[in-house]
């Protein structure tokens, strides 16, 4: 389980996160929405280390890790892979070379047998015909799979996507959500969605919460969203141009 606790986080003068507190259980698909500059990116990479907050605690499965030094958060970036906006991969090496690099890295398998893992991994997102092409041979939609596959190498138990579906065609788009709702479904995997996009967001979330002016407006389900009274929700999840957001 994830728990953020009273996360507070500025920049300088400019206070981002203000009190944040949420828990994120075991095996859900858990949406962070809010606008432009609210946080949400700053929040997911508090969990891998990437950011510290300045005050509050953030927890993994019982740990505290907001204390932890550089060498603890090795294992905690084991369990907890992030996939980046734009997807990382080596243009010069192909799909399943991509693939294998973490296996060889921090598994120590030979060259063969991280391929032929390279090759199961991205049967898993759909992608094995891909395996010998190269990733400036596929779409958008496509590369995103393969940085998927890349973050299932290492079996993280987390998976923390930083706005998975932006800048993809729909029906890329679409079926990047149903990849994510696959990993929990069918593999238990968490995942942990930075996303702006309403179809994701009401197409596979288990729960979402929205963060604004450095607070968790609301935290809910689907349903309990759709139902809600606060006009600053309704303003958003329609995205309405009028309405009480700044
Ligand atoms: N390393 C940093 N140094 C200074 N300011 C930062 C840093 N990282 C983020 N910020 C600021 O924190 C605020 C929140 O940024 P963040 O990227 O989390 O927004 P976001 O909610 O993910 O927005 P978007 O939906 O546009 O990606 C922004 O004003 C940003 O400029």
């Amino acid at each position: 389980m994830i728990s953020f606790r009273n996360v507070r986080k500025s920049f300088g003068s400019k206070e981002v996160l203000s009190d944040v507190s949420f828990d994120v259980a075991e095996g859900e698909v858990f949406f962070i929405i809010g606008q432009s500059g609210v946080g949400k990116s700053v929040l997911i990479k508090h969990l891998v280390g990437l950011l510290y907050p300045d005050g509050g605690e953030i927890w993994l499965d019982g740990e505290e890790i907001s204390r932890f030094g550089e060498a603890q958060m090795y294992p905690v970036r084991m369990k907890c892979a992030m996939v980046f906006q734009h997807s990382t991969l080596f243009d010069s090496m192909t799909c399943a070379e991509n693939v294998a690099l973490p296996l060889r890295k921090h598994k120590g398998l030979r060259h063969r047998e991280a391929l032929d893992e390279a090759c199961r991994r991205l049967d898993q997102v759909h992608m094995r015909e891909f395996a010998e092409r190269y990733p400036p041979e596929l779409g958008d939609g496509m590369r995103k799979r393969v940085a998927i596959a890349r973050a299932l190498t290492l079996d993280p138990r987390y998976v923390l996507f930083d706005e998975p579906t932006t800048s993809l065609d729909p029906v890329s788009a679409r079926r990047v959500d149903k990849l994510i709702r696959e990993l929990s479904d069918t593999l238990g995997v968490t995942s942990v969605v930075v996303s702006h996009d309403l179809v994701s967001i009401f197409g596979i979330s288990d729960r979402i919460v929205m963060l604004y002016q450095g607070l968790v407006r609301m935290l809910g389900t689907q349903e309990e969203f759709r139902r809600a009274a606060d006009p600053v929700v309704q303003q958003f999840i329609h995205g309405r141009a009028e309405g009480p957001i700044e």
